[in-house]
């Protein structure tokens, strides 16, 4: 038995490791663990990717999410704690995003790292992390894109009507 296990952040809601026994924590697999020895921690199955929600397909009573947003000017509430007018419109804007995607290139620790700096939701704070919500909680784009991912995954782009967001599930 490795002694270690998987934990979710809480400050940026993505998965760490830890190791109660000698108290280590890193954010990519500790190296020397075979694969199915990873996905096999405690702690693996609900926060690593590739997880899914519930047996047999139906949806989870409630998911977790972070997300990268970038407003434009059609945007319901053109403004953030970045930019008092925000004036770009949407396909730059959602150009901004899929050049953020490429440098995010599916590391949830980089996501949380460019959703600090880039993202206009207040989320930023946060590395972009909502925390769990249900179904009906959020614009019905968001919810509906949040249940597509596995745990992990990555969305595309996805427009509501605050702006044009990446997602990523955490839960
Ligand atoms: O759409 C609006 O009229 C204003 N909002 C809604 C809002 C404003 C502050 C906090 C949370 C949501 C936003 O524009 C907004 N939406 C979000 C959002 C959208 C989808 C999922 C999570 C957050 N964040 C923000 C924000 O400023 O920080």
């Amino acid at each position: 038995m490795s002694g270690w296990e998987v934990r979710l952040s809480n400050s940026r809601g993505v998965p760490y490791f830890y190791n109660p026994e000698t108290r280590e924590s890193m954010w990519e697999a500790p190296p020397g663990l075979s694969q199915e020895e990873v996905a096999n921690l405690p702690g693996a199955k609900q926060y690593l990717p590739g997880a899914h929600g519930g047996a047999n397909g139906e949806r989870p009573a409630q998911v977790r999410a972070s997300h990268l947003l970038v407003k434009h000017r059609g945007s319901r509430r053109p403004s953030s704690w970045k930019e008092p007018n925000i004036t770009r419109s949407k396909e730059e804007a959602i150009a901004m995003l899929k050049e953020y995607a490429g440098q995010i290139n599916g590391s949830p620790e980089k996501f949380a790292e460019l959703a600090s700096k880039y993202s206009d939701c207040s989320s930023h704070s946060h590395g972009g992390d909502l925390g769990f919500f249900k179904p009906g909680q959020m614009q019905k784009p968001f919810e509906d894109a949040t249940y597509a991912l596995k745990v992990g995954e990555i969305s595309d782009v996805v427009e509501t009507e605050s702006g044009v967001h990446l997602i990523l599930r955490t839960a």
